[in-house]
């Protein structure tokens, strides 16, 4: 027994997937908030104080606060945490450890790196670094325009640190106090009528989310970047989130250009850990006034936080796919919601529930229907490959398009999103296919590695000989991949200067700066890639793009297919005649007359999204209706399903709410575990939360007697069926 006259009883959430906190004994009063250490069976974690307790029927252990003095976690974040959790169905314990950045679920001091900020001295400004040294200009240039922090000479160049140091050592430059300086602004373009209009009429205070529904190159970053400038100008914080594909060196370094002595955090998951709780520390602290991220920038702590723009906002890589099972878009409005700020969601093509909300005026809807440079939308032409002999998946109009262009020196992107050789291999006599041991795939054929390998568990193995069931030495590649699209390309168009650009080839960050570099200075001719390539590049010596093998979008099983695919084709073809060159897009398709295909021609988004709207409505499915998927897996199909059987008969009927039976999954097999999933939807939010409520109570029992060989979650407003 522990009573509060000794200790101050404290209840912590911690790391573990159980839906409650625990107590423990603190050496004195302790915010909500505060991070503490603890011991929990053999380890000791960090637990997080969620509440006070002036009794608890345990012998309680200690708590000891953790000595990094950081304050305890604001009241704003852990609403927001506690209403994902809620939300989405998790835990609180580990959705809090989601959002925290992974200095600080480690039970030890985080100490942040001081970013002091720097000036040139008057000698600094007499002097010259050699011109040679083009990151030392550069940096040399970005002190000369204003004060710079430690932080941003980083992005500058990876050695500034070093540099600064010699630099102060020479005293060509000096420290100057913390305080963040006046806003300047780097060089900025005016800006064209229809991009004024459409700031003019974004709104400018309290909850507002407005769609900024602008066409491929109508320049909505520009729009971002003046509206940033305003919030920064009033001495607020920018969040600006964006797919994990778009977070490019070229991105933060416009946005870096545009605010130089603003200091910019960078928030992805592929960052070094400690550069990314600097990041989020630096936000928390306010040091930051602009934050940059991917789907887990949405949890950062922003004191001040004045404006949030959610860039190509369809973007699925907002929504996680485990754990947390959060959209970063969703929480995004509501934290601009319980903040009371505006919300800028941008695209070119909306997702229908955001595109929804604007039609029934939820959201404000702001168009940029021209080109910022003037240019003219691509013209986009089908070839119908129905009677039309293909090499290697290319046409012949296709392969003369693509050669005239390189004869004009205009760059060209051939797209397909399929990495690899080959996406099957196969069996001249028998039919064998190479197949994942431990998934319901189809193994990737990668010839320039000799391997064959599953894109789903990882798993991979030396290309067979023969093939193993019938002996026969003669095994077929069966389709298209970029790697052969590529040996293609270098047969058909000799001398072609060709890169292929997919996860292959780009894994990292200065990889694609290499790229960049290598287009700007002309080095490249042809372009072959997969969605990498699609999105928010601007290269403007591109003028043709022809995209590949797209049909199966049309066929998929997913409700959303065709949606997705219509959206990534309108990116894809946005990155053709951006400048002065006037672009063109060739689609090869089976299905020519296909209402997609057609819209795709007319460049008709809205068109094209009423007629998918109307298609929902009819057979109910979101944005006119709410879902939830629950999933099982085990190593048995059997168990997954008798599992969400005796789910789905536990639960109550509730008006409104239709629970389907259990299903196998589309993918039976992943990483050698059988699947099922049970679908329960309706068309009020309401009943549908009572409903996961009475969920999230049965199915840890009825889940019991399968022990650890039964896995089951829960996914709110799923993207994948
Ligand atoms: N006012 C302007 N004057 C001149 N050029 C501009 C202006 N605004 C934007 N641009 C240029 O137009 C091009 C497209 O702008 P931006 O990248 O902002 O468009 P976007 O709508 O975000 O494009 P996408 O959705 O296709 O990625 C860029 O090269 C940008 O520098
Ligand atoms: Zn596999």
């Amino acid at each position: 027994m522990t009573d509060a006259s000794s200790n101050t009883i404290i209840r912590v959430a911690l790391d573990v997937p159980l839906d409650r906190t625990f107590d423990y004994a603190a050496p004195g009063p302790l915010a909500i908030g505060s991070r503490v250490s603890v011991g929990f069976g053999p380890r000791q974690m960090v637990g997080i104080v969620l509440g006070h307790a002036t009794h608890s029927e345990f012998d309680l252990k200690p708590a000891r606060p953790i000595e990094d003095r950081l304050p305890p976690l604001p009241d704003d974040w852990l609403a927001l945490v506690r209403f994902a959790a809620d939300y989405y169905a998790c835990a609180p314990g580990p959705a809090l450890f989601t959002a925290l950045p992974p200095a600080l679920r480690a039970p030890r001091p985080f100490i942040p790196a001081r970013d002091p900020q720097y000036r040139l001295t008057p000698a600094g400004r007499d002097w010259q670094p050699p011109r040679r040294a083009a990151r030392q200009c550069e940096l040399h240039a970005a002190l000369a325009a204003s004060p710079l922090a430690r932080s941003s000479a980083r992005a500058i160049a990876a050695d500034a640190g070093r540099r600064l140091d010699d630099w102060l050592a020479a005293g060509w430059i000096e420290e100057i106090d913390d305080q963040p300086a006046a806003l300047t602004l780097g060089p900025l373009p005016a800006l064209t009528v229809a991009q004024q209009q459409a700031l003019d009429q974004l709104p400018r205070d309290g909850f507002s989310p407005t769609l900024l529904f602008g066409i491929t190159g109508s320049g909505k970053t520009e729009i971002y970047l003046r509206r940033i400038a305003e919030t920064l100008a009033a001495g607020r914080q920018a969040l600006v989130l964006v797919p994990e594909i778009n977070l490019t060196p070229q991105l933060e370094s416009r946005f870096r250009a545009r605010f130089p002595n603003t200091v910019i955090a960078c928030l992805n998951s592929s960052q070094p850990e400690r550069a990314r709780s600097e990041a989020w520390v630096a936000a928390w602290q306010g040091r930051a006034r602009l934050v940059i991220g991917t789907r887990l920038g949405v949890f950062a702590p922003l004191p001040e936080l004045g404006l949030i723009v959610v860039d190509e906002e369809h973007d699925a890589s907002f929504k996680q796919q485990d754990g947390l099972r959060y959209s970063a878009r969703d929480l995004a409005i509501w934290r601009a919601h319980r903040a009371g700020v505006p919300i800028l969601l941008g695209s070119a093509t909306p997702s229908l529930e955001s595109w929804r909300h604007a039609d029934a005026g939820r959201y404000g809807r702001v168009e940029l229907a021209e080109r910022a440079t003037g240019a003219a939308l691509p013209a986009i032409h089908l070839i119908d490959i129905r009677r039309l002999p293909l090499d290697d998946g290319l046409s012949v109009p296709a392969i003369e398009a693509l050669a005239r262009c390189r004869d004009k020196g205009e760059v060209s992107l051939v797209y397909l999103n399929r990495r690899g050789y080959s996406p099957a291999l196969s069996c001249t006599d028998c039919g064998w296919i190479a197949g994942c041991p431990s998934c319901s795939a189809k193994l990737v054929l990668h010839l320039r590695e000799r391997q064959l390998r599953c894109h789903h568990c990882g798993h991979h193995q030396p290309v067979p000989h023969a093939c193993p069931d019938c002996g026969n030495p003669d095994l077929k590649p069966l389709g298209q991949g970029t790697q052969r699209v590529e040996a293609a390309l270098t047969r058909v168009l000799p001398g072609a200067r060709i890169r292929r650009i997919d996860r292959d080839t780009v894994s990292h960050r200065d990889a694609w700066a290499e790229v960049y570099q290598a287009i700007h200075d002309g080095e490249v001719d042809v372009l072959v890639g997969t969605q990498m390539l699609a999105k928010g590049h601007d290269f403007p010596t591109l003028s043709l793009v022809v995209a590949l093998n797209t049909d199966g979008g049309l066929y998929s099983a997913d409700f959303r297919a065709s949606e997705t695919l219509f959206s990534q084709l309108m990116q894809v073809a946005g990155r053709a005649g951006r400048a002065e060159r006037p672009g063109t897009v060739l689609v090869q398709t089976q299905l020519p007359e296909h209402p997609l295909y057609q819209a795709l021609c007319r460049h008709d988004y809205p068109g094209f999204a009423a007629t998918l709207l109307d298609e929902r409505k009819q057979t109910d499915m979101p944005p006119y209706c709410h879902q939830f998927v629950v999933r099982a897996d085990s190593e048995k199909l059997a168990d997954a399903r008798a599992f969400l059987g005796a789910l789905v008969a536990a639960l109550p009927a509730i008006d409104g709410v239709c629970v389907y039976d259990p299903i196998t999954a589309s993918m039976v097999r992943l990483e050698g575990r059988e699947r099922a999933q049970v679908l329960v939807q309706s068309a009020q939010r309401g009943p549908l939360r009572r409903m996961l409520a009475e969920l999230t109570a049965q199915a840890p029992v009825l889940a019991k007697p399968y022990g650890r060989h039964l896995r089951w979650s829960v996914d709110v407003d799923p993207l994948e069926l």
